[in-house]
């Protein structure tokens, strides 16, 4: 018999809103953005410049709050929980990538993948090890692991980030334009490896970009503009 209970979303946004400033003077960023994101989906966010791609990721994540609506990550309403339990959810099950990497410079590339793991406190020194090692040798960098972030190309820096954003094997990983800051061969070779992840392991993916490359190869493309969801390839 066929279940007719529908999958839970992975991220489920209702009503959102996003107001900038005080009351006198203020800026809407976001304004009654409706968006479901599945498990397992690979999300290009796309728009203008300014037009609210980060505001949008660090409201999905749990870093910002809407002024107004709801966010359910993960099966929970993010509106109820405190400042501990967001940091502690988001430590859990999701995993984050930046446009300029964000390593930490006096430390090598196994260090920068070992210690958030082990900060993190759901792994010990050994598991940590293990998972930093395996981390590595999937994005190619096992051999470079010795280096630090000076020392290695912009590319092979994002792929310290991306064993870093894995490493605890989160469900969702959020990265606000992975490929901005790279060249366009580096940046194919970057989307190819987050694709190959999101199809190995069924990792969400939700990625802001304005790279075509990117937008042509997500799985679905979504856009903002002037506020609001101006189209969705799902759609
Ligand atoms: N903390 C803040 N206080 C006030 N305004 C903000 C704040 N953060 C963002 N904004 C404004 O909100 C708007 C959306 O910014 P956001 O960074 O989300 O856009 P974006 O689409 O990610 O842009 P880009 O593609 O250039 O990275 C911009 O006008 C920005 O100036």
């Amino acid at each position: 018999m066929q279940s007719n209970i529908k999958a839970l979303p992975a991220i489920y946004l209702n009503g959102i809103y996003k107001r900038y400033g005080n009351n006198e003077n203020n800026v809407e960023v976001l304004s009654n953005i409706n968006l479901e994101i599945a498990n397992g989906e690979f999300l290009a966010l796309c728009g203008p410049s300014g037009s609210g791609k980060s505001t949008l990721l660090n409201i999905l994540s749990g870093i910002d709050k809407p002024s107004l609506g709801y966010v359910v990550l993960l099966n929970k309403l993010l509106n109820d929980l405190a400042e501990k339990d967001l940091a502690s959810l988001r430590s859990k099950h999701l995993g984050f990538i930046f446009q300029f990497f964000n390593l930490m410079p006096v430390l090598n590339a196994f260090d920068n993948v070992f210690y958030p793991l082990v900060l993190n406190g759901h792994f010990d020194t050994k598991a940590a090890t293990e998972r930093s090692l395996h981390c590595l040798d999937s994005v190619g960098l096992a051999d470079l692991r010795d280096r630090k972030p000076g020392q290695l190309s912009g590319g092979q820096q994002q792929r310290v980030a991306i064993a870093r954003a894995l490493a605890h094997e989160p469900q969702i990983v959020v990265a606000d334009e992975p490929t901005g800051n790279l060249d366009l061969a580096t940046g194919d070779a970057i989307l190819d490896l987050l694709l190959n992840i999101n199809q190995q392991t069924g990792t969400t993916f939700v990625i802001s970009t304005h790279s075509t490359q990117l937008k042509a190869r997500a799985g679905r493309v979504v856009e903002i503009r002037d506020g609001g969801l101006a189209y969705d390839s799902a759609k």
